[in-house]
Parts: structure tokens; C-alpha cells; sequence
């Protein structure tokens, strides 16, 4: 990243009598909240590739939350490709106000704000550019009034792309969760996910692994089905705790299917809560 600039880095400008008008001072981006939220948390659950199941995680950490009583909310970054409200079988329009957008409200009492609540056929694609969607993105931090959330959970696309970027800099994120796989592949993208947050000065909470196993129905053994896992090898060298590890499990498969999330029991991830 350019550091340099005018003649001093960033780092220079602890004690420097010129620190509040020169150009080298790092920029708070962040955007304002919508006046209507007051959110205790955020926190950005992020992967490398898709597929892993980060929406699973993401609604997986909200359930236990859930559970335990906090008031939480899901911020569906994932614009192109949305799959939290269906998850929770909401299907309803977003309604506003002068004051914002009302987030949807799922049986579990969680809140949910996603780009299918906007749309006129939840089956529209998005066609739009990295730059509106990341404006988009934005605006469910701007103008969606979250009322009182002990966590909100935000939901990214895949990769490092625009959109967290853009939540990176104008939210203010506590910390990530990076979901992986055990495949070989996955674990340079884990790499760049976690470099990319630590480059933006935002705490890497953890990595949870999704896939790690099945238990056979009949002997009860587990097979790992996509090659063994070197999670504990890749925290350890990016200096990171395990949060935890869920296997492939039909029945929360099941719960996604039948858009009945709000009562599944992910019981994989109960200690994580702790560790946010
Ligand atoms: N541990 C699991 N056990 C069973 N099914 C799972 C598990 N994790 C994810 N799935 C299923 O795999 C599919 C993909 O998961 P999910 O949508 O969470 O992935 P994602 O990483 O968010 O995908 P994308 O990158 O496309 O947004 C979903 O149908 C989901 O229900």
C-alpha cells in the first residue's frame, strides 16, 4: 500500500505539530449510522471463495446469538448473490419512512436488511456496477434504521473486492470471521481475506471451518469428504484462533431448504459466541 505521502508516512504523525492539516493523515471514512440504529457490534463474515458457506455461518452466528437473547441483525452484503432472507423465509417488500428503511423482521425476531427486499421480483438479477453496489451496501448502514442491535452481522460477498472495501471503510467493523473449507485452494484465499483486514486495521476474530466432516448415519465414524484439514496449521501461521468447526450437516441443509432457519439449533458454533 502507498504509505508515503507529502514526505512522512501515516506512522509519523504521532506527535508531529502538523499532524491535523497534513495530507498523510489516514482519512476516517467511516459513514454516520442511520440516526435510528444504535449497534452495540459489527461484525463482517468474510471467505475468500464462494460456495463456502458463509451465509450459513453468518445466519448460524445470529441464531446463537439469538438464542442466547441478544438482539441481532444480518446486513446482507451480498448483493449479487443474496441468500439470507430466503434462509429465513422472508419474501416481503422493505418499507420506509422520511426517517430510513425498515429492516425486515424474521419469526426469530432477527432483523434482516438485503437487496432482495428491495427488489420488485426477489428473482431480478442485480445488474449493476461494483461502484453502485458498494453504495448500496452503504446505504443499509445509512438509512436503514436498525433500532438497538447488540450484534449486527454482515454478511459479505466472497472475495476483496468493492463491496469489503466499502464495508471495511465506512462501517465500523469489530472484527471478521473468515469461513474456509478443508481444500488445499481455499487456504491462500484465507490468506489474502485476513492480509486485506489487517491492512485496514480490522481485527481478524477468528477462522471457522464449514465442511470440515460427515458423520456416517450408520457407524457414526467421520469422513472427511473433502481432503483433511490444515485449519489448525493455517491459524497458527496467520496467528489467528480457530473459532470452530461444523461438519456437513443434512439437517441445517435442511433448515436452508425449507426457509425455516429462524428455529435451527447449529450447536457447532455455540462456544464461538463467546469469542466475539
Ligand atoms: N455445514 C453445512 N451443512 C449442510 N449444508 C451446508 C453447510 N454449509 C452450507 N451448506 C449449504 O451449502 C449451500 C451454500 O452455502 P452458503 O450459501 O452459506 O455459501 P456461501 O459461501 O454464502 O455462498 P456464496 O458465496 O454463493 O454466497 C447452501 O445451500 C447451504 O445451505
Amino acid at each position: 500500500m502507498a504509505e508515503q505521502q507529502n514526505g512522512c508516512s501515516p506512522s509519523d504523525c504521532a506527535g508531529c505539530a502538523h499532524a491535523d492539516s497534513c495530507g498523510s493523515k489516514p482519512q476516517d471514512m467511516r459513514e454516520p449510522a442511520n440516526p435510528f440504529s444504535h449497534v452495540n457490534k459489527v461484525i463482517a463474515v468474510v471467505s475468500g471463495k464462494g460456495g463456502v458457506g458463509k451465509s450459513m455461518v453468518t445466519a448460524s452466528l445470529a441464531r446463537i446469538m439469538r438464542e442466547q437473547g441478544f438482539s441481532v441483525g444480518i446486513l446482507d452484503a451480498d448483493i449479487t448473490g443474496p441468500s439470507i432472507p430466503k434462509m429465513y423465509g422472508i419474501h416481503e417488500t422493505a418499507k420506509g419512512s422520511d426517517e430510513g428503511i425498515f429492516p425486515s423482521v424474521a419469526k426469530d425476531g432477527t432483523k434482516v436488511m438485503s437487496v432482495n427486499l428491495l427488489l420488485e421480483h426477489e428473482s431480478d438479477p442485480v445488474i449493476w456496477r461494483g461502484p453502485i453496489i458498494a453504495g448500496v451496501v452503504k446505504q443499509f448502514w445509512t438509512d436503514v434504521m436498525w433500532g438497538e442491535l447488540d450484534y449486527l452481522f454482515v454478511d459479505m460477498p466472497p472475495g476483496t473486492g468493492d463491496v469489503p472495501l466499502t464495508v471495511f471503510q465506512s462501517l465500523p467493523v469489530d472484527g471478521i470471521v473468515i469461513v474456509t473449507s478443508p481444500q488445499d485452494l481455499v487456504q491462500m484465499i484465507v490468506d489474502k481475506a485476513c492480509n486485506m483486514a489487517r491492512q485496514m486495521n480490522i481485527p481478524v476474530l477468528g477462522i471457522v471451518e464449514n465442511y470440515s466432516y460427515l458423520v456416517c448415519p450408520d457407524c457414526g465414524k467421520k469422513i472427511s469428504v473433502f481432503g483433511e484439514s490444515h485449519i489448525e496449521e493455517t491459524a497458527r501461521e496467520l496467528g489467528v484462533p480457530v473459532l470452530g468447526k461444523m461438519p456437513i450437516d443434512p439437517k441445517l441443509a435442511e433448515s436452508v431448504e425449507e426457509e425455516r432457519f429462524y428455529e435451527a439449533d447449529n450447536q457447532y458454533l455455540a462456544d464461538v459466541v463467546n469469542k466475539l
